[in-house]
């Protein structure tokens, strides 16, 4: 490790540093002058077929490529205005050392020469690769094989590197650099300074947001984040130790080594909640990755975003694959409200069906087709058993009259649109806010106990106009045997009449009434206030499939999850983060079968991450300790960092507000970023008002909610109740007590 030298050497560095990414920015600006004419063309080819070269630092298209990227993420993301730096590091490597070391001659990777001697090479590492007019490298992206050594290297295996270091920007300007040495003695020509990134990385105070880690992934971590994009990639480890940010690095590592495939197929990440995905959201941007899409487990779906969840218990129901047999029975049987009996005169002939006959007909159509697909093949079975219902043998001719009337006949016509109507999965979930119907759908496949909870979860939505997490996926499914609904024509043309509409605005018409979709049938003005239609805006359509899906805190996902996420993820290759200590979905074992069906049979890699870099030693060990009790062979991890400070246990006093407003108080002078207070339900309202305190930096957040998340100080409120509340029991309460980097306090 590097040792401190006076400021005025660290000065030098920096001055150093800061020439150097001078330099790569007025490159950068000839670049996007070149590259506003050549952009369209460059992005194009590699979209289409440049992948050669890729993986391969030295070929010319990796770093034109790599300036076009720039010059896009530029425009986009202004990198280095709202990010750490577009150049963050730098490895000065003896290419003796290597030759020595591997008995032959270096590995030829892209250099710049340092004139101090042949051997010697410095070579800067980016979240992008620049190069200059003679195509020599200035900043090689920290994705190439030539950055690796900067992530791998070790004093025990130093690949040639004497001397890693890390430079900290503020935009464009170099604020400072931390050193670690590689061989036992610097020579005389290299400062070392700094005590080493990582330590200065994670002492730093918490954001709101994630950060990224690509000036200091370690050498594990490393190993994960390039490893082979094909098949299934499990990350496991406990807490805080970066298989978040590991994951998110590794999306950006697949986008830049099979561009092609990962942004035209897409990559999808799904999280636990929208505070996670808001938490997360900046990391691939920072790296200069805007294509990928994140997702709580509430948004899966285009058109239902919600937070709301259900009682743990509801939630369980709602989780379990055993619902499907409720949710098949629902999509199979009658709609709610259709007519029961059809009569009508065709062809001459009385024809009358009953209860009996109509079910028998849609049984049969279902058996063989997805209803909202089927309009048609109902109809015409429909025709057969009217037909057979008159009992009429051996006359084919007349049997192909009745049938020809049959189809054209307008009481037909408007029998199949009460009786076959186009059913949007959300109402069949609707459909069972009535507990005779779950009960008589479930046939015996729910407990008695679970059957009235379940139908109230489904009149509460209709209360309140909002659907639940776990009910996404219930959509999902129905949504999956139903099949897509069918627009009627009479929309589509009321859809194209907009349009034409819309051109009217070039002519001076400003305000278009659109035909149908603005009014409702009794003429007001469609404004979703109804919370039905709420609960029903927007079209639901097929599922859209990623080359490649990651899933954090995997243990979560129900086993009903599972499949919605799986139906996503199809042909897609997988990473899947996840603790199982850390779970709150009670049975482990429906959810991993749920799980293995969702990957099918590709191949698996796995990697286990044992180093805690979030909590300070003091905070995870009482947090293990805790765990430990009811979880002996809970994934403990080892925190590499010490404040000195142990968790503060306190008594919740009688006023809760005013314990937790002191601990609060407290912690505000002792850290510089955002503090939490992790509440159980039961204390929820009362302490609403303690997110007042700080200016923005106190937030009030119940356990579950900060799976994944990360604070400088945490207080735990009433930590029995907070495992006495969840189903995950423990499990919770070990997620609550491992948010804190710094400082935590206890009420209980
Ligand atoms: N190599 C690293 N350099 C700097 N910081 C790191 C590194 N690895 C991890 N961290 C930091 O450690 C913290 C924990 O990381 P992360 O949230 O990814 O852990 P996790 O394993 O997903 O945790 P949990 O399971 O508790 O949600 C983050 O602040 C992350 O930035």
């Amino acid at each position: 490790m590097g040792t401190k030298r006076i400021p005025d050497e660290l000065a030098r560095e920096i001055a150093v540093e800061q020439a150097h990414v001078d330099r790569v920015h007025q490159e950068l600006e000839k670049a996007g002058l070149r590259a506003d004419s050549v952009q369209a063309e460059g992005l194009a080819r590699t979209q289409f077929g440049r992948q050669v070269e890729i993986g391969d630092a030295e070929g010319a298209g990796l770093f034109e490529r790599d300036a076009l990227m720039f010059h896009a993420a530029k425009r986009r993301t202004a990198l280095d205005t709202q990010y750490e730096g577009l150049v963050f590091g730098r490895l000065d490597i003896d290419h003796a050392m290597l030759r020595a070391a591997a008995g032959s001659e270096g590995n030829g990777h892209g250099s710049v020469r340092d004139a101090s001697g042949e051997d010697r090479e410095v070579r800067y590492i980016g979240r992008l690769g620049v190069r200059d007019d003679d195509y020599e490298p200035l900043v090689i992206d920290w994705r190439a094989p030539a950055a690796s050594p900067f992530y791998r290297a070790t004093p025990a295996q130093p690949m040639g590197v004497i001397r890693r270091r890390v430079l900290r920007s503020r935009g464009t300007t170099v604020i400072g650099v931390e050193d670690d040495l590689m061989v036992p003695e610097a020579p005389d020509d290299l400062v070392v300074v700094g005590d080493g990134a990582l330590m200065a990385a994670l002492t730093r105070s918490r954001g709101e947001r994630m950060r990224d880690i690509v000036a200091t992934i370690q050498a594990h971590q490393d190993e994960a984040i390039r490893a082979s994009a094909r098949g299934i990639t499990e990350i496991t480890g406990g807490p805080g130790t970066g298989k978040t940010v590991v994951a998110l690095h590794r999306a950006a590592y697949l986008l830049y080594s099979d561009r092609r495939r990962f942004e035209s197929g897409g990559i999808l990440v799904v999280g636990p909640s929208g505070a996670y995905t808001a938490y997360i959201e900046r990391v691939l941007p920072s790296l200069g990755e805007e294509s990928v899409i994140l997702r709580a487990l509430g948004d899966v779906l285009d058109v239902v975003h919600t937070e709301r969840l259900d009682s743990p218990a509801v939630a369980r129901t709602k989780g379990s694959t055993r619902i499907r047999t409720l949710l098949g029975a629902a999509v199979r049987g009658r709609v709610p409200e259709a007519p029961t009996e059809f009569r009508a005169m065709v062809a001459g002939r009385p024809v009358r069906l009953e209860a009996r006959d109509l079910d028998r007909v849609r049984s049969q159509v279902l058996r063989q087709h997805q209803r909202n697909t089927a309009t048609a093949a109902a109809q015409a079975a429909l025709g057969e058993a009217a037909w057979t219902s008159l009992g009429i043998t051996g006359d084919r001719e007349a049997k192909e009259e009745f049938l020809d009337k049959w189809e054209d006949h307008l009481d037909v016509e408007s029998f199949m649109q009460d009786w076959w109507p186009q059913v949007d999965p959300r109402e069949v979930l609707l459909w069972l806010a009535d507990p005779a119907l779950v009960r008589r759908h479930a046939r015996g496949s729910l407990r008695e106990d679970e059957i009235e909870p379940l139908a109230a979860s489904f009149r509460l939505a209709l209360e309140t106009g909002t659907w639940s997490v776990a009910d996404v996926a219930l959509i999902d499914d129905v949504a999956a045997r139903l099949g897509p609904v069918q627009e009627a024509p009479q929309e589509e043309r009321g859809f194209y009449e907009i349009e034409e509409l819309e051109d009217l605005s070039q002519y001076g018409v400003t305000e278009v009434q659109p035909v149908r979709s603005a009014a409702r049938d009794d003429g007001a003005p469609l404004v979703l206030t109804q919370p039905r239609e709420k609960l029903l805006a927007g079209r639901i359509g097929k599922p859209d499939e990623y080359a490649h899906v990651l899933v954090d805190e995997a243990q979560d996902l129900s086993p009903m999850q599972w499949r919605m996420v799986g139906r996503r993820g199809r042909y897609a290759s997988w990473t899947v983060v996840g603790d199982a200590a850390q779970a709150s979905w009670p049975d482990a074992a429906e959810a991993a079968a749920a799980r293995e069906e969702a990957f099918g049979s590709q191949v698996r890699q796995q990697f286990h991450m044992d180093t805690n870099y979030r909590n300070a030693r003091e905070i995870f060990d009482f947090a293990a300790q805790v765990v430990r009790r009811e979880v002996p062979d809970a994934d403990i991890p080892q925190a590499v960092r010490e404040t000195g400070v142990e968790p503060l246990e306190l008594r919740l006093g009688a006023d809760v507000l005013a314990s937790v407003t002191d601990a609060v108080q407290s912690l505000l002078e002792q850290v510089e970023g955002a503090i939490a207070v992790i509440t159980p339900a039961a204390h929820a309202a009362a302490l609403a008002p303690a997110a007042e305190l700080g200016d923005g930096r106190v937030q009030v957040i119940d356990p579950m909610s900060t799976k994944g998340l990360e604070y400088d100080a945490t207080v735990v409120v009433d930590p029995d109740e907070i495992s006495r509340e969840s189903p995950g029991g423990i499990r919770v309460l070990y997620v609550a007590l491992t948010r804190a980097a710094h400082r935590m306090t206890i009420l209980s």
